[in-house]
C-alpha cells in the first residue's frame, strides 16, 4: 500500500504555496519513481466556513490515518473574533498539534550567500554562514497550560512545564547538536519565571548525557538581541513554545523572509510539516507569496517521514539553484530585481529537479 499524506492547505497564502509544493512533489515522484497517496482536508478558517469547526472530525480522522501531514497555514482577520477554542489557531492548528502529540518543532534557518542583501543584517554581521536550528517545544507551555481565562475584565494564561516535558525536548536538541556543530544555547527567562528556572535546571542535568556538546544559557531578551548582533554564534537554540515561536520568526527575518523558513513538527508517530509563517493576509490571493518555505517543508517530510533522502536533496538543490540564478519573489527581491510570481517560482524549482 502506498504511503499516504494528508494535505491541509488552510487559509490565505496556504493554498497558493501548497499548489507549488504539490507540483514539486509530483515532479520529484516522477524523477525518483515513487508515489505518495494524497488526500486533501480542511483546517482553519476554510474548515470553519465549510463545517463550522476549525478541525472537523473528518480532518482529524484523515490526519490520524495518514503517514504524515503537509500543512499550509491557517487564520486571518475574518475568523479573529470567534470564541478562542473555535479559532483557526487554537481550535485548528494547536488542536491538531495536540492530537498528533507533536512536541518537537524544528525550524532550520540558513542564510543563502546570494540572499545576504535581502537580510536586514549588515554584511559585517553576516561575515560567515548563518546556519542555526531552533528546537522549539511545541505541545506544552503557555499555549496549552490550564487554567486560561478571558473575560472583559480579566484574562490570563498559564505557563507550565514539567521535568519530563523539558527532558524530552532537551534530548532532541542535544541529539541535533551532536549531528551539527556541537553547541546548544538554551533560551529561557530563568531570572523571572519559575517554569524557566525548572527548564534551566533540567537542561543542565540532560546535558550530562552529552559531554561532547557545549551548553550555554541565554535569557530570551538577550537572545533576541544576540540573534541580530551575532547570529553566527548559534548552532542549536533550545527553547519553549512561546519563545521559540518568536525567535524563529526573527531567525526567518535574518534569512530575508518568513517565506524561506520551513519547519517539521514531530512527535510520537505522525509528523506534520509546515512553513514557519502564517497565512499572510496582506499578500494572499495576489500570487506574491514565496513558496520556498512550503517546498522545503515538503523536503523535510520526504526525508524524515519517508526516508526519501535523494528526493529531498534534489528539492533543496533545486531551491539553491533558483536562488543562485537570481529568481526572486517580492519578499526576497532587492531594488531592481525582476519579481516573479508564486507559481513561476514553483515552476522554476520543478524545472531544476
Ligand atoms: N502556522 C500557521 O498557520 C500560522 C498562522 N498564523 C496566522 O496567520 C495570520 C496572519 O498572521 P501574521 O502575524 O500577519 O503573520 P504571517 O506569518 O502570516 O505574516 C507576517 C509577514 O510575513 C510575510 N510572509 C509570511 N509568509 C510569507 C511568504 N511565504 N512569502 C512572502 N511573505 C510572507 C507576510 O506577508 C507578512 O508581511 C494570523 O491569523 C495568524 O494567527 C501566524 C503564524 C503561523
Ligand atoms: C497559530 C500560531 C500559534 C502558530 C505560530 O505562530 C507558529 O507555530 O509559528
Ligand atoms: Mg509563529
Amino acid at each position: 500500500m502506498a504511503d499516504k499524506i494528508a494535505v491541509l492547505p488552510g487559509d490565505g497564502i496556504g493554498p497558493e504555496v501548497m499548489d507549488e509544493a504539490l507540483k514539486v512533489l509530483h515532479k520529484t515522484e516522477e524523477k525518483f519513481s515513487f508515489k505518495l497517496e494524497i488526500e486533501k482536508g480542511l483546517i482553519g478558517g476554510a474548515a470553519i466556513d465549510a463545517t463550522g469547526h476549525p478541525l472537523p472530525e473528518e480532518t482529524q480522522k484523515l490526519a490520524l490515518g495518514s503517514d504524515a501531514v503537509l500543512l499550509g497555514s491557517i487564520g486571518g482577520p475574518k475568523w479573529d473574533n470567534l470564541a478562542p477554542e473555535l479559532t483557526p489557531e487554537l481550535g485548528g492548528l494547536l488542536a491538531l498539534r495536540k492530537l498528533l502529540s507533536l512536541y518537537i518543532n524544528l525550524r532550520p534557518a540558513v542564510v543563502y550567500e546570494e540572499l545576504k542583501e535581502s537580510s536586514p543584517l549588515s554584511p559585517k554581521v553576516l561575515s560567515g554562514k548563518v546556519d542555526l536550528l531552533t528546537v522549539r517545544e511545541l505541545a506544552h507551555g503557555i499555549y496549552f497550560g490550564q487554567p486560561k481565562k478571558l473575560t472583559d475584565e480579566e484574562a490570563f494564561d498559564t505557563m507550565i512545564y514539567t521535568r519530563e516535558q523539558v527532558e524530552q525536548i532537551a534530548h532532541v536538541a542535544f541529539r541535533q547538536a551532536k549531528m551539527r556543530r556541537g553547541k546548544v544555547t538554551s533560551v529561557d527567562k530563568a531570572n523571572v519565571l519559575s517554569s524557566s528556572k525548572l527548564w534551566r535546571k533540567v537542561v543542565i542535568e540532560v546535558a550530562k548525557d552529552y559531554p561532547e556538546v557545549t551548553l550555554e544559557h541565554m535569557y530570551v531578551d538577550n537572545a533576541a538581541m544576540q540573534l541580530m548582533l551575532n547570529p553566527l554564534q548559534f548552532d542549536v537554540i533550545l527553547t519553549s513554545n512561546l519563545f521559540g515561536d518568536i525567535l524563529s520568526d526573527e531567525s526567518a527575518a535574518i534569512c530575508g523572509s518568513l517565506g524561506m523558513l520551513p519547519s517539521a513538527s514531530l512527535g510520537a508517530e505522525i509528523s506534520l510539516y509546515e512553513p514557519a509563517g502564517g497565512s499572510a493576509p496582506d499578500i494572499a490571493g495576489q500570487g506574491k507569496a514565496n513558496p520556498i518555505a512550503q517546498i522545503l517543508s515538503l523536503a523535510m517530510m520526504l526525508e524524515t517521514s519517508f526516508e526519501k533522502v535523494e528526493a529531498a536533496t534534489a528539492i533543496r538543490k533545486a531551491v539553491d539553484k533558483v536562488i543562485a540564478d537570481g529568481h526572486r519573489t517580492g519578499d526576497i527581491a532587492k531594488a531592481g530585481d525582476e519579481i516573479i510570481s508564486t507559481s513561476s517560482m514553483g515552476d522554476l524549482i520543478c524545472s531544476f529537479i
